[in-house]
């Protein structure tokens, strides 16, 4: 299956720009007037003090992109809660020999380009470089990733598998004898030839392979990224390069043939201008790079709170950044007469503060109430999903090592009671963060398995499920000697068929109702992983807050549909982004 983005494409092109010391500008659009580094026509506004919504990863990125790109102006970041960081919280707990650290969101980063990029780059301007922890390429975890199906851990053959372990699996595992004896049922099935409609990843693929195999093989990988339904995750959003090489094409296989053997390869444009804007910009990140590409994923000493936690210090030391904690916004509207962000809050001291302009990180259904002329995004949703992670003395406890297994949507809900969607094996996924002897898992409840939930399981109940799938599933009965549980209300937004349009409608909306004073970043709009939240974040903070063009931002510019593809070619070594391909 074709990456969401096509990395091992872009890695090529770093790889080619490590070696040459100036990467071969794009013909079509100069750097000098990318979107990075477009230069205001005249002034007309000048922006008095700056606001961000939401202290999540996205606003504390967004601030610290502010405050570096304006270290004159005020910033005021304002988060609801009493403290910072959203999803991204990691909790340290001492058990006798040593301590353990409990990740209660996300709990590893991935070198993926470009947004990978974009987070590497951050971690190493917050100095934080020397405490991250790699998972190697070769490592155990990287190598074996399973599927539950439908009684067992099916271990999927990865890219170095040969052909003979390949066709042995298809040949031992009903999950993929199943999938693949599904195709050969329907030979005839026509497939009709690209409308350009949205359509949801499912019902694309179906119409490649078949139900079957689409349940078996391709919902657990949904479950493992969005926690969502592979029959209504939008593939437009998700895998925009499978309807790309349709379109372009006229079918996936001429598409992937030619992806595979042609020297030009198409890319989106949002994504090769940022890759040359940050070599040019940040020379040294080439060497970091090359650094990390033995690696699959990393974290941090401590966990990814440790990100959250330096981004908050770094801006508390300075002076022209406020964080306002418990601070709940009311309302937020354009003051037409001067031209500003008029937010309503809760605070006492500062009821009605006017900013020049405003960065929403905040889920975009939240953001739809504070201004309903957004409506668009109230069709944004988001799955809850349930974190338990227990925490063994018995180093040996698992039965097989790896990164974990996800389950597919195939599994009967009466054989997955629990609704559980995969189980991480967090001791090898990412070793190095816990000083003690043990091993450590994590069970993922809920997603969209929950989506017409009114009540949501205690601590304990979730606990006790979390023990009944680790025992039914891997057969561990052991007493965990230290657990956590975490309920991640509302935390992964579903691009749901249809996403990009109402992007675009939000596009336009922000633009007619704020005229560029409220931009959006976040998990809401372009991505879901915490590199895509600070790739956000950097885009939206790098834009102009002056000049003729400043009506036009919203942060979703590039995001609607129809998005821009380019082709890359290799030209003696050196990359050139010359074909632009609708
Ligand atoms: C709250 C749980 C989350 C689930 N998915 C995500 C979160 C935050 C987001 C996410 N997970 C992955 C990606 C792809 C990019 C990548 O880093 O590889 C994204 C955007 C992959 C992934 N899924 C799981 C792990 C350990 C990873 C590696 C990166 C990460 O730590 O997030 C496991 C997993 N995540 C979820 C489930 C249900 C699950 C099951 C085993 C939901």
């Amino acid at each position: 299956m074709a990456p969401r983005h096509p990395e091992n494409l872009l890695e090529v092109l770093l790889k080619q720009c490590y070696l040459q010391p100036r990467c071969a500008a794009g013909q079509r659009r100069p750097l000098h007037v990318s979107r990075y580094t477009t230069q205001a026509a005249h002034e007309y506004h000048k922006p008095d003090s700056f606001a961000v919504l939401g202290g999540g990863i996205s606003g504390l990125a967004s601030a610290f992109y502010l405050s570096k790109k304006h270290p004159d102006k005020k910033i005021t970041l304002y988060e609801q809660s009493s403290r910072v960081g959203g999803w991204v919280q990691s909790k340290k707990v001492d058990v006798g020999d040593g301590s353990i650290v409990f990740e209660e969101g996300p709990r590893t980063l991935r070198c993926t380009m470009p947004n990978g990029m974009v987070a590497l780059d951050l971690i190493r301007q917050l100095g934080l470089e020397n405490e991250i922890l790699r998972t190697k390429k070769d490592a155990i975890a990287a190598r074996n990733r399973f599927i539950y199906y439908p009684d067992h851990l099916v271990r999927v053959p990865g890219p170095g598998s040969s052909f003979f372990s390949i066709l042995s699996a298809v040949i031992r595992e009903p999950v993929f004898r199943e999938s693949f004896t599904s195709i050969l049922r329907e030979p005839f099935k026509t497939v009709p030839s690209a409308a350009g409609e949205d359509e949801s990843v499912g019902s694309f693929l179906e119409r490649y392979t078949s139900t079957v195999l689409v349940n078996n093989l391709v919902s657990p990988l949904l479950h493992g990224i969005y926690a969502g339904d592979v029959w209504k995750l939008s593939v437009n959003s998700i895998f925009p390069m499978l309807p790309f090489l349709e379109r372009t094409h006229g079918g996936l296989l001429p598409g992937a043939l030619d992806l595979l053997f042609s020297s030009e390869k198409p890319a989106l444009e949002r994504d090769t201008d940022l890759i040359q804007h940050l070599l040019q910009e940040q020379p040294t990140l080439r060497g970091q790079l090359l650094e990390m590409k033995d690696t699959s994923v990393f974290t941090l000493k401590g966990g990814l709170g440790s990100l959250v936690t330096r981004l908050e210090e770094v801006l508390q030391q300075n002076k022209n950044v406020v964080i306002r904690k418990d601070a709940q916004i009311e309302a937020l509207e354009l003051n037409r007469t001067m031209d500003t962000i008029q937010l309503t809050t809760n605070l006492k001291d500062e009821p009605k503060p006017n900013h020049a302009f405003a960065i929403s990180t905040l889920p975009a259904q939240t953001l739809a109430k504070l201004a309903p002329e957004l409506d668009s995004l109230n069709d944004v949703h988001s799955v809850t999903v349930m974190i338990v992670s227990l925490f063994f003395n018995n180093p040996n406890v698992l039965p097989a090592n790896g990164f974990g297994y996800l389950i597919p949507q195939s599994i009967p809900l009466e054989q997955n009671p629990e609704r559980a969607l995969g189980v991480v094996f967090d001791s090898d996924a990412a070793p190095g963060v816990d000083t003690a002897k043990g091993t450590k898992v994590t069970v993922m409840l809920g997603g969209h398995w929950w989506d017409d939930f009114s009540s949501y399981p205690d601590e304990e109940e979730g606990m006790r499920m979390a023990r009944t799938v680790l025992a039914r599933h891997l057969g561990i009965v052991d007493e965990p000697i230290a657990n956590n549980v975490r309920l991640l209300k509302n935390c992964l937004p579903q691009y749901t068929v249809g996403h990009q349009a109402r992007l675009g409608r939000t596009h336009r909306d922000l633009q007619t109702s704020f005229r560029g004073r409220l931009r959006v970043a976040g998990n809401s709009y372009g991505g879901v992983g915490i590199n895509d939240c600070i790739r956000s974040a950097y885009d939206v903070a790098m834009l102009p807050t002056e000049g003729s063009y400043f009506d036009t931002y919203t942060g979703l510019n590039n995001l609607g549909p129809n998005p821009q593809w380019v082709k890359f070619k290799m030209v003696k070594r050196q990359v050139q982004v010359n074909t632009v391909t609708k």
